[in-house]
């Protein structure tokens, strides 16, 4: 459309012609369905265009997203969405389905403080119907709208969008397994990529490469048409499964069929004639669960991507131009990477340290090692019970298991930590990555949980280190801990730049250290704020604040010398750590008094992150909002202290 200046000649305007026509005529679904069959093509091109810009600005997930490009247009296409209710497994593949949900104004504000989140988000969207994040839950979601669509005599469709790898997790067996034995009408698509993050491992995609490789499907183009025409509208579950056709188009979907699936396709997932017509059919079918198997290339329609070996599942700013990504350089290296080269210098001296990831290989460094350790390291998929309990069996047998799982997603696995675990006293070493605040990926990946649901269970040893020195030190304590089960919890993100040491020293189990000694004020840090702790003991003694600060390095079995002795010998006591309410500041508390250390008149403050689901943002800027950072720390020393006067001034 020309918006020339109506000053200057028309002929010599420069036409400022838009690159998405199509797409800005799309403001939510009802717009996308105004417009004809023939015309999705077009709008898939130019999502794919816009989604690509975007994350280039954003960062964030991309090959996931851009592999449902046709998929989410067919669906808010064909079905009545949001009435029509459309889940999405993990939620990292839905900002294609965000820009078709009028969020296309606010899809460079992916992932940022106060912007969209970067999954599926109940309060960002009536569309989002379920909020997302931690994979395969989007069936059981399902399920529970399509039973209580059908309490309450509704007529819409119900649709789970679910991955190949997260198909791999427990939950969604449970969920098919339930759904099977029901007559809900439920659609499960099943979008298969053959990826996870990383390639995917387990039965199933072996079983779903068979089904995708077979002859028949490489050579019935026209596979969805005949399948379209051959769907009956109204389905008779028995007599359908005997039925002539059943041979015909039923390509092998058996395993679905047996847990109580239709199973349709595999189909091309990129082809909208063959996408619609079977999605029609899909959506008018009277009953019956059924499961729609898609296949698609995760990636898609961008070249950098598609060639990559994670297809750019999740990237930093890039160029569009060329895929480069802008990658800051490190100032340490990551807690991560200190991680996997410790245990792997662990490894090389004792042959009976294994490791076990669940699904996250180069997520929790276990990529390096398997490199070295190919027999010694087990990814399970999307499978974070089974790797709690796959790794007690190893325990049980002797063998020296590190189960390294980011802080939230051991969540998942809590009671194979409390009954295959810690009941049996199994010496599983946890290595919690991601523990504290993450950043972009909001509250759900926030580690804030663990020293709370960990703390609690007798005989756990748990440690935080405080930089990238003490978890080198704190892997080498891991191994020795060999006769009850470990916890060591580190965040995302790089190190502090502390001299390395050239290997590790375990530490004596329960002890903390002295890292500055002073007279007045104590400061008694659990893991990485140890550095703002040191800063606020800084600005304290500007105010004649003689402050201690010590490094706990344990939550459980706490120093109780330590915390005696600051307590006996200081007016103030104040806790910090990288965590909610009831973890390593309740103990000590606890401690305190039950020692009965308050009874002569200690002064103490435990500062935790607040009592809220953060969402996402820069992880220092939620820390400072937390109250975390060294101001915060001496606020709530003058507080303390009752020296509100001069907290406003100096602090
Ligand atoms: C419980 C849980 N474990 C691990 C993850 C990390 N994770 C996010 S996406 C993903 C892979 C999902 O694969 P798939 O479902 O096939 O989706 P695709 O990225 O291929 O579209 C993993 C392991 C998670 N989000 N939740
Ligand atoms: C979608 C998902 O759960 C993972 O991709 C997660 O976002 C990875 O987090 P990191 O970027 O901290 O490895
Ligand atoms: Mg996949």
């Amino acid at each position: 459309m020309d918006r020339g200046d109506p000053q200057v000649p028309r002929h010599t305007r420069i036409l400022s012609v838009s690159k998405t026509p199509l797409l800005d005529r799309i403001g939510t679904p009802h717009e996308l369905r105004q417009l004809s069959e023939d015309q999705l093509p077009q709008v898939a091109d130019e999502l794919r265009a816009e989604m690509i810009d975007a994350v280039s600005v954003t960062g964030g997930h991309l090959g996931a997203g851009l592999g449902v490009i046709e998929l989410t247009v067919a669906l808010h296409w064909v079905f009545n969405t949001p009435e029509d209710r459309l889940i999405w497994d993990v939620g990292h593949q839905a900002y294609p389905h965000k820009i078709l949900t009028g969020r296309r104004d606010r899809i460079r504000t992916l992932r940022q403080p106060g912007g969209l989140s970067g999954f599926t988000k109940r309060d960002e969207s009536p569309y989002d119907p379920f909020g997302a994040a931690h994979s395969s839950t989007s069936i059981s979601a399902a399920l529970g709208m399509a039973v209580a669509r059908d309490l309450n005599g509704g007529k819409n469709s119900v649709i789970a969008v679910i991955g190949d790898g997260a198909m791999s997790a427990g939950m969604a067996y449970e969920a098919l397994n339930n759904a099977g034995a029901r007559d809900e009408r439920l659609i499960v698509i099943l979008n298969d990529n053959d990826m996870s993050i990383a390639p995917p491992t387990g039965a199933l995609s072996a079983y779903l490469a068979r089904v995708t490789s077979s002859g028949t499907y490489l050579h019935l183009r026209d596979y969805a048409k005949q399948l379209a025409k051959m769907l009956p509208k109204q389905w008779e579950r028995r007599a359908a499964r005997v039925e002539e056709y059943t041979r015909h188009i039923w390509q092998g979907g058996t395993w679905f069929e047996e847990l109580g699936f239709y199973y349709v396709g595999p189909i091309d997932g990129h082809d909208f004639n063959q996408l619609l017509p079977v999605l029609k059919n899909v959506r008018d079918a009277e009953q019956a669960p059924i499961l729609v198997h898609v296949v698609t290339k995760k990636g898609k329609g961008y070249a950098p991507a598609e060639a990559a070996d994670d297809k750019y599942h999740g990237v930093n700013k890039f160029n569009v131009i060329t895929g480069a990504q802008v990658k800051p350089k490190p100032n340490a290296p990551s807690y991560t990477k200190v991680f996997a080269d410790s245990l792997i210098d662990e490894a090389r001296k004792d042959k009976r340290i294994v490791a076990i990831t669940a699904a996250m290989p180069s997520g929790t460094g276990l990529d390096h090692f398997g490199k070295e350790f190919p027999d010694r390291t087990f990814d399970v998929g999307i499978a974070e019970q089974h790797a709690v309990t796959f790794a007690a069996g190893l325990a049980a047998e002797g063998y020296k298991p590190f189960a390294a799982i980011y802080s939230t997603f051991l969540q998942r696995a809590y009671d194979q930590v409390v009954h295959d675990v810690a009941i049996q006293k199994l010496p599983v070493r946890f290595a919690l990555d991601r523990a504290g605040l993450v950043g972009a990926d909001g509250a759900t990946h926030a580690g804030s949980f663990d020293i709370a649901y960990l703390g609690c269970l007798p005989d756990f040893v748990i440690m935080a280190a405080s930089d990238e020195a003490e978890l080198v030190h704190m892997v080498a304590t891991q191994v020795q801990i060999d006769d009850r089960p470990s916890a060591l919890r580190y965040p995302r993100g790089e190190g502090i730049g502390v001299d390395m040491p050239e290997f590790g020293v375990p530490l004596e189990i329960g002890k903390g250290r002295i890292v500055r000694e002073g007279s007045k004020i104590a400061l008694l840090s659990l893991g990485t704020r140890l550095a703002e702790c040191l800063k606020a003991a800084d600005q304290l003694q500007t105010f004649g604040l003689s402050t201690t600060v010590a490094d706990a390095r344990f939550a459980k079995p706490l120093d109780g010398r330590l915390i005696r002795d600051l307590a006996l010998n200081h007016e103030v006591l104040v806790t910090v750590e990288e965590g909610s309410v009831g973890g390593f500041g309740s103990h000590v508390l606890q401690f305190l008094s039950n020692e009965g250390l308050l009874d002569r008149g200690l002064r103490v403050r435990a500062k935790v992150l607040p009592d809220v689901f953060i969402d996402q943002g820069k992880p220092e800027a939620m820390y400072e909002e937390a109250g975390l950072n060294a101001s915060g720390i001496v606020q709530t020393v003058f507080a303390a202290l009752g020296r509100a006067d001069v907290i406003g001034e100096r602090a």
